[in-house]
């Protein structure tokens, strides 16, 4: 099996990381992607609780076949490191091989994440683009992704939702319901 697995702290998920998943899934003929979420991120503060993020990401995945919400993040206590998610993931899937996808904006700090210089060993990194960053410049091995440029990211979501105005068509419909329900980043 190809597995994806999509890094993220999806505060909140939104249409620009599922057009990204499912090109992803496309290009490189994946089976499954999980959304990993990131519970406690190493290098940001997430405005909304693990939870509620993973609840968010199970109601976004619900319909695609090929998507699946991951817990192997919020299952585990302290900083939610990629290397420890990759070394887990490949005792779960021994027989699986690995890809992590995340935006190549991220990327381009990955000598600053723990054992950042190694994490190309133990998975294919595939770089998303994301508009206003070139997908070069990444300096550790990764596959470049070009993908239908979407302007849409969680904080301008975030942003909107504090100024009362609309998400809809930013996110998945039941995510713009929980959204509301919840009174999230109001
Ligand atoms: N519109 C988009 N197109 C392509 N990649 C994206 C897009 N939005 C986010 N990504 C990528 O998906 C990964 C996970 O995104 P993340 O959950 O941090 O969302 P974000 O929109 O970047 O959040 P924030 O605005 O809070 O930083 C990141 O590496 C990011 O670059
Ligand atoms: O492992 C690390 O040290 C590390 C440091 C920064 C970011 N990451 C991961 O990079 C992915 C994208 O992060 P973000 O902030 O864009 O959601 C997400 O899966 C994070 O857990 C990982």
């Amino acid at each position: 099996m190809r597995l994806g697995l999509f890094g993220g702290s999806f505060d909140p998920i939104h249409l620009g990381h599922l057009i990204a998943a499912s090109e992803a899934a496309s290009a490189l003929n994946l089976d499954r992607v999980l959304f990993v979420v990131a519970a406690r991120p190493p290098h940001k503060t997430p405005v909304a609780p693990p939870e509620a993020r993973y609840e968010m990401v199970l109601l976004a995945t619900a319909e695609e076949r090929r998507f699946f919400a991951s817990r192997l993040e919020l299952d585990r206590p302290g900083p939610s490191y990629t290397v420890d998610t990759l070394l887990e993931a490949r005792r779960l899937f021994p027989e699986d091989e690995l890809f992590f996808i995340t935006g190549a904006d991220a990327y381009r700090d990955i000598l600053t994440w723990k054992e950042g210089h190694r994490l190309h060993e133990l998975a294919t990194l595939v770089a998303v683009a994301r508009p206003g960053y070139a997908l070069g410049g990444v300096p550790v091995p990764v596959v470049p992704l070009p993908v239908p440029e979407v302007g849409i990211s969680s904080t301008e979501i975030r942003r909107r939702i504090a100024e009362g105005r609309s998400v809809r068509h930013w996110v998945p419909r039941p995510v713009e319901v929980y959204l509301e329900k919840h009174g999230l980043y109001r």
